[in-house]
C-alpha cells in the first residue's frame, strides 16, 4: 500500500492567458490531495472518494472498470468523477510497463472541486506518484508533472496548460510559458482564500476566452497585457516587493473580468478584500466562481469575508514548498 500527496494551488498572475502561450505564476498551497494505492490481484480498478461533492451533491462512490458504481447518480457525473484518476492510472501502467495492474485507489482531499485550487492537478499528480511506487517504480518530480500534464490534457480535450501539474508536482512558486517549466524563488507570502462555495467549469470558462479572443482583436491585446502583467510581477516577486505584487494582482483580476470569467460573488470577494486593506486580490484558476486569492498580512481580509455574502469559506493557506510527497508504503 502507498500513500502520496500533491498540493493545491493559487495563480498570483496568469491564469487563461497561459493557455496562449503567455507566461503564468502559480504558487502551490498547504493544502493537499492525498491518494493511497493498494495493487490487487486482477486488474480492476476500485475508487473510493470520501466527501466527493460534484455539483452540490455529495456523493461517495466505489466502482470497478467492469461493474456499475455503487452509488445512484448519472453516469455523466461518474465520468466526470472518474476522469482524472482513470488517467492518472493509465499513465502510471504506462511508466511501469504493467498494462494490467489493477489498484484499490482511496481519495482524501483538502481542496475543494472545480473551485481553481487546483484539486484535479493534485488528484492526479498524487495518483500517478502513488500508483508507479506501487509497482516498484520512482519517477522523478518533473516526469510526473509532464504525465500529469498528459492526463489533463487528455480529460479537457485539449484545453489545458502545465501550469496546475507542474505547480502540483514541485511546489513553491513555479513560472510557465508553453513547454518551458521552471521553479523560482519566492517570498513566504501571507496567502488569504475565499472561496463562495461554487465552481467554474474550467472547459467551458477557457472556450468562452477562446472565442471571444477570436472575435475581438482587443480581447486578443488582454490576452497579451496579461503577460505583460505577469513579466511586470515576476520582477516584483524577485524584489519581494508586495505592495507592487497586490498592485498588479488588482490589475490583472480586472483583465480577466474584462474576460468575463469573473462573477458576482468573486467580484464582492475582491472588493472585500480590498477594502479590508489587503495588498491586493484576485479571482484564481479558471472563474466563474469558486476562490479568489488576496495577500494580508493582518486578520482584515479573513475577518471581512467572513461577513461578505456570497463567501462561504475563508481561510489561510500558506506557500507550500514541497511538491508531490511519499507519505507512507
Ligand atoms: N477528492 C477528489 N476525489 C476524486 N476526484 C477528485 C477529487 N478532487 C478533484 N477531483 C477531480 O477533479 C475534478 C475537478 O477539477 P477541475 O474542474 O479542473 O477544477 P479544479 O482543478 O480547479 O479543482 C473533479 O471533477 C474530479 O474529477
Ligand atoms: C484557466 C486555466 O489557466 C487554469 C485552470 O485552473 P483550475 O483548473 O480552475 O484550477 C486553464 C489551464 O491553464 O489549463
Ligand atoms: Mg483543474
Amino acid at each position: 500500500m502507498t500513500t502520496s500527496s500533491a498540493p493545491g494551488k493559487i495563480y498570483l498572475f496568469g491564469e487563461h492567458a497561459v493557455v496562449y502561450g503567455e507566461p503564468a505564476v502559480p504558487c502551490a498551497i498547504e493544502r493537499r490531495a492525498r491518494v493511497t494505492v493498494e495493487q490487487r490481484e486482477d486488474s480492476h480498478l476500485r475508487v473510493h472518494a470520501d466527501d466527493l461533492s460534484l455539483d452540490g451533491f455529495t456523493v461517495e462512490y466505489s466502482g470497478a472498470t467492469d461493474a456499475a458504481p455503487d452509488i445512484d447518480v448519472s453516469e455523466s457525473l461518474i465520468q466526470a468523477a472518474m476522469g482524472y484518476v482513470d488517467a492518472a492510472v493509465r499513465q502510471a501502467r504506462d511508466a511501469a510497463d504493467a498494462p494490467d495492474a489493477g489498484f484499490d485507489i482511496t481519495i482524501e482531499s483538502d481542496i475543494p472541486l472545480g473551485a481553481g485550487l487546483g484539486s484535479s492537478a493534485a488528484v492526479t499528480v498524487a495518483g500517478i506518484d502513488a500508483a508507479t511506487r506501487e509497482l516498484c517504480v520512482e519517477l522523478e518530480a518533473e516526469e510526473i508533472a509532464d504525465r500529469a500534464f498528459q492526463a489533463e490534457y487528455e480529460v479537457q480535450e485539449g484545453q489545458a496548460s502545465r501550469a496546475d501539474t507542474f505547480c502540483s508536482a514541485m511546489g513553491g512558486a513555479v513560472r510557465v510559458e508553453g513547454d518551458d517549466c521552471r521553479a523560482i524563488d519566492a517570498p513566504d507570502l501571507p496567502i488569504v482564500v475565499g472561496f463562495d462555495g461554487g465552481a467554474g467549469d474550467t472547459g467551458e470558462l477557457v472556450a468562452g476566452v477562446r472565442e471571444l479572443r477570436e472575435t475581438y482583436g482587443f480581447a486578443a491585446n488582454t490576452v497579451a497585457a496579461i503577460g505583460d502583467i505577469v513579466r511586470e510581477g515576476e520582477r516584483s516577486l524577485a524584489e519581494g516587493d508586495i505592495e507592487r505584487l497586490g498592485e498588479l494582482m488588482d490589475f490583472n483580476h480586472g483583465l480577466l473580468e474584462a474576460l468575463g470569467v469573473s462573477s458576482r460573488s468573486l467580484d464582492n470577494m475582491v472588493w472585500a478584500a480590498r477594502d479590508a486593506g489587503a495588498y491586493g486580490a484576485k479571482l484564481t484558476g479558471a472563474g466563474g466562481g469558486g476562490c479568489i486569492v488576496a495577500l494580508d498580512d493582518s486578520e482584515e481580509t479573513e475577518t471581512a469575508l467572513r461577513f461578505t455574502p456570497g463567501c462561504e469559506e475563508t481561510f489561510r493557506a500558506g506557500l507550500d514548498r514541497e511538491g508531490v510527497r511519499l507519505e507512507e508504503q
